[in-house]
């Protein structure tokens, strides 16, 4: 595995075109190889813009869309086409704007009274239906796997301190008492985060400093734990850079 590499652009503006721009000529170069590329979506502001840039863009005609299998890594347990859910979120920025193949979304179950509990043990089954005999924790091997960093370290729906942090036996796990509203979500586990070809933190904003800074030293923070298979990226704008050097 290899150290981590770190970008830093301008600003939030610039970061969102710079990771869009890398996440098409990501999936050109997995599909030019004939596999259907397999992504797991963030949620948060910046990957919102990441995703608008992406719809934006016109090299996204270079991606073959109807061979991508959109993930998540984490969702706020909120009822269907809640404005805050991260599947929303994509899917006005995104997923609504391409032709993906309905199949292929794979959206963490939304609340509809089964609890978060049956929605995560639901999306572990999905993932390991979607595993292939040379995948390993239960999960496909992932192309890209992006994730946020709140200004606490958290990553996904993993949160300093809470227990989901040790829980290593299953790819999705019910998440309670989320410092960040909404309190109930649902996450991958670190296990299956660690299942991806490049994972790809993305962070804007001086309040992430702290965090991307102390991540990166290997501070006992959830953001220091996932890597890439073959490659971490650290894509930052100047303000989330600040407090690295
Ligand atoms: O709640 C969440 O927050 C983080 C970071 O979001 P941001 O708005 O501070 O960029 C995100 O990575 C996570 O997926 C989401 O559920």
């Amino acid at each position: 595995m290899t150290a981590p590499s770190i970008l830093i652009n301008r600003d939030a503006e610039g970061l969102a075109h710079a990771v869009a721009a890398r996440f098409i000529t990501r999936l050109v170069d997995v599909q030019s190889t004939g596999k259907v590329a397999q992504v797991v979506l963030t949620g948060g502001r910046v990957a919102a813009a990441v995703y608008r840039a992406v719809a934006e863009s016109p090299a996204r005609s270079a991606i073959d869309w109807q061979r991508v299998e959109f993930w998540w890594g984490d969702e706020r347990f909120l009822p269907d086409g809640d404005p805050e859910r991260n599947e929303t979120q994509a899917r006005d920025a995104l997923l609504s704007h391409v032709d993906v193949a309905p199949a292929r979304v794979h959206p963490m179950a939304a609340d509809s009274g089964q609890g978060p509990e049956t929605a995560a043990a639901a999306y572990a089954e999905e993932l390991a239906a979607a595993a292939g005999p040379d995948d390993s924790d239960g999960v496909p091997t992932f192309d890209v796997l992006m994730l946020g960093v709140g200004p606490d370290g958290h990553v996904a729906s993993l949160f300093p301190e809470h227990p989901e942090l040790g829980v290593l036996d299953r790819a999705a796990v019910a998440v309670h008492d989320s410092p960040k509203p909404p309190p109930t979500r649902v996450s991958l586990t670190f296990p299956a985060l660690g299942r991806s070809e490049e994972v790809w933190f993305v962070v804007s904003g001086d309040d992430k400093a702290k965090a991307v800074s102390l991540a990166l030293t290997g501070a006992d923070l959830p953001a220091a734990t996932p890597k890439g298979l073959t490659r971490t990226l650290w894509l930052l704008d100047e303000a989330a850079a600040t407090e690295i050097f």
